[in-house]
């Protein structure tokens, strides 16, 4: 009931394979016009598609493997009901099982975590938090995307809105939470599709968490997928010409397949065994200096990041599969995750995706590039290294088919753009109109090696991959997507763009003035790009609640205290300096916030470990450098506090990105004392904030316990600090003594340090057992039975968000009103409240929020009440 069958009479999605080949092979033809099935489906690009049998069956993990397999091997979506029918799968190949413990164990724990999903507990297409599904937006359909790249999309799509367990663990895999509000494409990737269908340069911005990483993702994805199509058919019907064995091609998946993946396999084991991150240039700290938790015990399996960088399908392709995808973001931390993201939609294809990242070793980097993946996820330090040891399957790119620059306006930033310029300069000219584009494709500066190899003509299926790589179309050249969040346009430079290429050089001489300009010029697009930008005069996501507090040098650790105690999700704390990192981080430490500490200056795998740990939620609390301002995408990040006002209106709207993604909710909150109060008026004065941010309401009553609390972590990590200095003091002088073997009596030490460590240690042990009884008391001591539970402000704050309902206006009225006095002028005058101190009129106008939010919570409750009642 309420279930119709997909195939209809025409079309059969069909599991069935050939019994030695084991793949899976699917065909399709457009559905019946007359009932469409799937809603959307008429504007598919319906196509033969050839996957690998684990899309199909591996665990549940494959897109088929949704337990809606009929009998007869076709399988249904349900329509209005998420009820789902037992499989019934052919009977799958046993494989050898390689030794993959590490990795198991974390797998298990995902799918047990999927497998409490009771699905008998669905009824009518409610998800498990009986939500009624969501409408499935037909707005995929327009992007004609190749039906593996579209089936990831469709089955996210029905997943999010059915909340099947399997649709989930996929929803999951590649990426998207499954409470996002992404129930159709982000506006940026919709408005990117022409990239798909007419292979046009994009240029975008939109904010921060809005998927700009799919908005090219997808379309390289599509390509690749279609090229592979148009490849396998080519080869299936030289075969049958030739008289060969005419069955149909399967890929790389089948007995070979499986061979390859027995080897892969140990490849991929052989590999993790002796994967090591580079012991790179840069000073290692220790976890004690850092003041953060210990990462040391993090077991090796939540390091899955590291080991997963190791490609999928490890076979490696042929010198004649070229590199196709270049993307190259700043980070090594943000290359990694878009690399991690590729690799998760491309899984069960044949497109391989690699990282080239400072911090991988020597000998994994080459391994890795040995492998020649199609797609490379670079930063441009790393790449530039190799590109200019000649690396050959970097130097050949002929067949180039996307360059991605992602964080264009940090590309164009001192440190990256030298090497950025060198890399570009490598790339090939495009072919103009007519021109043979493996003749084009030459690029200026290839190397030796790389020129003898092109004298050398490519025959059959080199040359066809040449043709596919050029279009069938007679499309030529490599496609350029430029992305940022806050990519600012002259615009004399729009203007310039709009024109076209020709123009944008001719002027560039006379009027480029800006280093976005600069680069701009170097990219060659292929004619005139589109122009895409999605950035309010807001800038910061639209679900992102923005404030500040005015205070001086010595309240920040209380009101950072305060906010962490306040909001207890996971949050991001940002240093502009790694001496107050460390400082922060001491305070944590002795607060017992678990928290860990991320910094350019730790070695990658401390980086990754913190990363992690954050991640998997051991740790609550980030505090970070700006080296994680950039693209991170960290599930469920609630509030991020800028600790100290960054330098940039640019590095601010980027490190509130890290929460308010998706469309979720976020809070940021701005620490500004009186040194930084200039810089905070630059900062909003070019975001057109002209009269600042709100303030941020503090509830005064928690503030005695909170100081009382941090002058004694303070207190407490410097009397630690010098303990541990002497103490390294002591060691190194007995180490040196005993190398020189000289005898240390206890007398060699001066009878008055000897006493004044001994008061020191009195002193730590002290100031620690008072600081152990402030953090048993709850932080607000008479508040009713809510002890030590963030209730109030946060949760007043989130509903007052919800009622204001989008409009920028009313979110910043939100804030005000926490801060409204009877003047009602808290608003405008909170630049100028800078200086001020004194909690008095806050903490009054707070109570007085709180008491009409009471009131008005109150009365939405009950008019709910009455409305569901009726
Ligand atoms: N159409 C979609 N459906 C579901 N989830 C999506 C969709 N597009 C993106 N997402 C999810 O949204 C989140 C943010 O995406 P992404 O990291 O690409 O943002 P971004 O615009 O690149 O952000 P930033 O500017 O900070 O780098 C990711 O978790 C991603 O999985």
């Amino acid at each position: 009931m309420g279930r119709q069958k997909i195939d209809g009479k025409k079309k059969k999605f069909s599991s069935k394979r050939t019994p030695d080949k084991q793949n899976a092979s699917v065909e399709e033809e457009p559905p019946a016009k007359k009932t469409p099935l799937i809603p959307w489906g008429d504007h598919l690009a319906w196509k033969t598609i050839h996957t690998s049998e684990e899309a199909f069956m591996e665990d549940g993990e494959g897109f088929l493997s949704l337990e809606e397999l009929e009998d007869d091997g076709t399988f249904d979506i349900p329509a209005g009901e998420a009820s789902v029918k037992a499989a019934s799968l052919p009977e799958k190949k046993e494989k050898p099982k390689k030794k993959r413990k590490r990795k198991s164990k974390k797998k298990d724990k995902e799918r047990n975590e999927a497998d409490d999903v009771d699905e008998a507990a669905i009824p009518d297409g409610r998800d498990e938090d009986g939500e009624p599904p969501q409408e499935v937006s037909e707005a995929w359909a327009r992007f004609g995307l190749h039906p593996v790249a579209m089936g990831l999309r469709l089955w996210l799509l029905i997943g999010v809105a059915m909340g099947t367990r399997a649709v989930r663990r996929l929803a999951a895999s590649i990426g998207a939470p499954a409470e996002s509000k992404f129930t159709q494409p982000a506006k940026i990737q919709e408005e990117s599709s022409v990239a798909i269908q007419s292979r046009q340069d994009v240029i975008g911005a939109a904010e921060t968490g809005s998927g700009k990483t799919l908005a090219f993702g997808l379309p390289i994805l599509h390509r690749l997928l279609c090229e592979m199509d148009e490849q396998d058919s080519r080869r299936a019907s030289g075969a049958m010409a030739s008289g060969e064995d005419g069955e149909m091609v399967t890929g790389d998946d089948g007995d070979s397949g499986d061979e390859s993946e027995e080897d892969g396999g140990g490849m991929e084991d052989q590999a993790r065994e002796e994967t090591e991150l580079d012991g790179e240039a840069g000073e290692a700290m220790e976890p004690e200096e850092q003041g953060i938790t210990e990462v040391e015990d993090v077991d090796v399996e939540q390091l899955e990041n590291v080991d997963d960088w190791e490609m999928q399908q490890p076979e490696k392709s042929t010198r004649e599969d070229g590199l196709r995808a270049l993307i190259i973001a700043p980070t090594r931390e943000l290359a990694l995750q878009v690399n991690d993201h590729l690799q998760k939609m491309a899984k069960n294809t044949r497109v391989r995706v690699a990282p080239i990242v400072g911090g991988i070793s020597a000998q994994k980097q080459r391994r890795l590039l040995n492998m020649r993946p199609q797609v490379i996820v670079a930063t441009p330090g790393r790449l530039w290294e190799y590109m200019d040891m000649g690396d050959e399957h970097l130097c050949n790119l002929q067949k180039l088919e996307f360059l991605v620059i992602d964080e264009a306006d940090r590309m164009v930033e001192k440190g990256y753009f030298a090497e950025l310029t060198s890399i570009l300069g490598k790339l090939p000219q495009h072919p103009k109109k007519g021109e043979d584009a493996r003749a084009a494709g030459k690029g200026k500066t290839q190397s030796k090696k790389q020129k003898q190899q092109e004298h050398q003509e490519p025959e059959g299926e080199e040359a066809e991959t040449a043709a596919a790589a050029t279009g069938s179309d007679g499309e030529a050249g490599r496609q350029t997507f430029v992305f940022s969040a806050t990519l600012a346009l002259p615009p004399s430079l729009r203007k310039r763009l709009k024109l076209g290429e020709s123009q944008l050089k001719s002027a560039r001489k006379v009027e480029r003035s800006s280093a976005m300009e600069d680069l701009m010029a170097q990219i060659q697009f292929r004619g005139q790009p589109k122009v895409v930008d999605l950035t309010s005069s807001r800038i910061t996501a639209s679900s992102l609640l923005e404030a500040m507090i005015a205070c001086s040098e010595d309240e920040r650790d209380f009101y950072m205290y305060y906010l962490l105690n306040r909001y207890t999700g996971r949050t991001i704390v940002f240093c502009n300096a790694i001496s107050a990192l460390r400082r922060v981080s001491g305070i944590l430490r002795q607060l017992e916030v678990p928290a860990v500490a991320l910094h350019s200056n730790q070695q990658q795998r401390q980086r990754l470990k913190a990363l992690d740990k954050f991640k998997s939620g051991a740790a609550t609390v980030l505090v970070a450098s700006d080296v994680a301002a950039r693209g991170l995408d960290i599930p469920k990040v609630r509030c991020v506090i800028h600790y100290q006002v960054p330098a940039s209106a640019d590095i601010y709207v980027h490190r509130s990105g890290r929460t308010a993604r998706a469309g979720m909710d976020g809070l940021s909150i701005a620490l500004v004392t009186p040194p930084e109060r200039h810089r905070y008026i630059a900062v909003c004065k070019s975001l057109d904030r002209e009269s600042g941010l709100s303030e941020f309401p503090v509830e005064a009553a928690y503030m005695p316990t909170v100081r009382e609390r941090v002058k004694l972590a303070l207190k407490v990590d410097a009397l630690d600090r010098t303990q541990s200095k002497d103490h390294a003091e002591k060691a190194w002088f007995r180490r040196n003594a005993e190398q020189m073997e000289m005898m240390v009596e206890e007398e060699d030490e001066d009878d008055d340090k000897a006493r004044m460590l001994r008061k020191e240690a009195q002193k730590l042990r002290t100031a620690q057992a008072a600081l152990k009884a402030n953090l048993a008391k709850p932080l607000l001591p008479q508040s009713g039975g809510m002890l030590g539970k963030f209730l109030g402000q946060g949760e007043r704050l989130e509903a007052q968000q919800a009622a204001a309902g989008g409009s920028e206006l009313q979110k910043s009225e939100a804030v005000a009103a926490f801060n409204a006095d009877s003047t009602g002028s808290s608003k405008s005058s909170n630049i100028a409240s800078l200086a001020k101190k004194g909690p008095t009129r806050q903490q009054r106008a707070a109570q007085k929020a709180q008491q009409k939010n009471k009131e008005s919570t109150a009365g939405e409750r009950s008019k709910k009440k009455h409305r569901r009642s009726t």
